[in-house]
């Protein structure tokens, strides 16, 4: 058989909708589909059209950009968005992660191998131990590092300095960043869900990278299904192109995606059985709320974590949910998305 499955056979524990990549292949593919300018970056218009004018003038001037800090939910394109700032600038990408860099000297090596006006990447900057962070700083600031040599009673601190480079930072959790870090980014964008007009464009190019025929309907279809989330669309894109090979003659219309969508039990709105499962949670067990993130937590049996970072914002985006002091409350329109008839205080309120 030549039909490629990737991993359709773990769909029943899988999320389909998860905002991570799957597999290692999974983002060997997502690679191939990232684009690598910024003209052909689809949507988040204010962070392109920043990042378009600081570029430019960076470029004009020889200088380093200014630091960018990226932040916003999974899969919206944030680790995209900075190797498309490097190929602009015409400069190396260095990358690294905030876990992987457990002690200064690891962050001290890379930034003295940097060369003038490189980008320095390090995504999920929140998780930064505050000794590394503390490197940073000065290096952020004056492309200056201060590093101990030897040790004992001859130990004593140097400072040396740095190429000018610029550190483009990703996080999903900005309310996580120090404030001393937070302040030393010049750029800071914040990516937003997409519309299902700009994720069908993002389809619609990765469909024809992946030479598979599709209908625009077929591809709208698919776009209002992704939870506004382009790393999810490309996923589904390629579940329903399997189902099209299978089931049908390989086009991908809008018939073929429903169907396929419906089995991956994606509903129209986009959700998947996460999303239903908390919302029918706090909405059957806890009576539409309010309740606290714990006890969501515990009833949905998810981590605290995944529900704050991946699952809950697009519900809130979608106004099916609210994140209030007094702890999570649906909204009637989740509860009518459930077909459940709301408390008619609710009712009252709403309508
Ligand atoms: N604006 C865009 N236009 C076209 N494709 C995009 C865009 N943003 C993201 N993508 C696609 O979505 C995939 C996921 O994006 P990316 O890996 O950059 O997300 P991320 O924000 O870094 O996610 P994470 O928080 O999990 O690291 C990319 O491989 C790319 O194909
Ligand atoms: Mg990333």
């Amino acid at each position: 058989m030549s039909i490629q499955t990737d991993d359709f056979g773990s769909i029943p524990a899988q999320r389909v909708v998860s905002a991570a990549p799957t597999s290692p292949n999974e983002e060997a593919i997502e690679r191939a589909l990232r684009p690598k300018w910024l003209d052909e970056y689809v949507g988040q218009s204010k962070a392109r059209e920043q990042l378009e004018i600081f570029i430019s003038a960076a470029k004009k001037r020889s200088e380093a950009l200014d630091h960018v800090l990226l932040f916003g939910p999974p899969g919206l394109g944030k680790t995209t968005l900075s190797h498309i700032i490097a190929a602009e600038l015409g400069v190396n990408l260095r990358q690294t992660s905030g876990p992987v860099l457990e002690k200064p000297k690891d962050l001290a090596a890379i930034l003295t191998n940097l060369e003038k006006n490189d980008v320095l990447f390090i995504d999920e900057i929140h998780r930064l131990s505050p000794v590394v962070e503390e490197i940073l700083y000065p290096a952020l600031e004056d492309y200056q590092i201060d590093i101990m040599i030897g040790e004992g009673p001859a130990a004593r601190s140097i400072k040396l300095d740095l190429q000018p480079f610029t550190l483009v930072g990703a996080t999903t959790r900005a309310g996580m960043l120090t404030n001393p870090l937070r302040d030393r980014f010049g750029i800071v964008a914040r990516l937003e869900f997409y519309t299902p007009a700009e994720l069908q464009r993002i389809v619609t190019r990765s469909a024809s990278l992946l030479n598979a025929p599709m209908d625009p309907d077929g591809a709208l279809e698919i776009a209002r299904r992704s939870r506004g989330t382009p790393r999810i669309a490309n996923r589904l894109l390629r579940r329903v192109r399997d189902y099209a090979d299978v089931k049908g003659n390989g086009q991908i219309s809008k018939g073929i995606a429903d169907k396929a969508l419906a089995m991956l039990d994606v509903d129209p709105q986009g959700f998947d059985l996460m999303d239903r499962k908390l919302l029918e949670a706090v909405v059957h067990r806890f009576d539409g709320g309010p309740v606290g993130l714990d006890n969501v937590a515990a009833a949905i049996g998810e981590e605290r974590d995944t529900i704050e970072d991946v699952i809950e914002p697009y519900l809130i985006q979608q106004g099916f949910l609210q994140r209030t002091p007094r702890g999570r409350i649906a909204t009637l329109a989740a509860f009518r998305h459930l077909g459940v008839a709301p408390p008619k205080s609710m009712g009252d309120l709403f309508e």
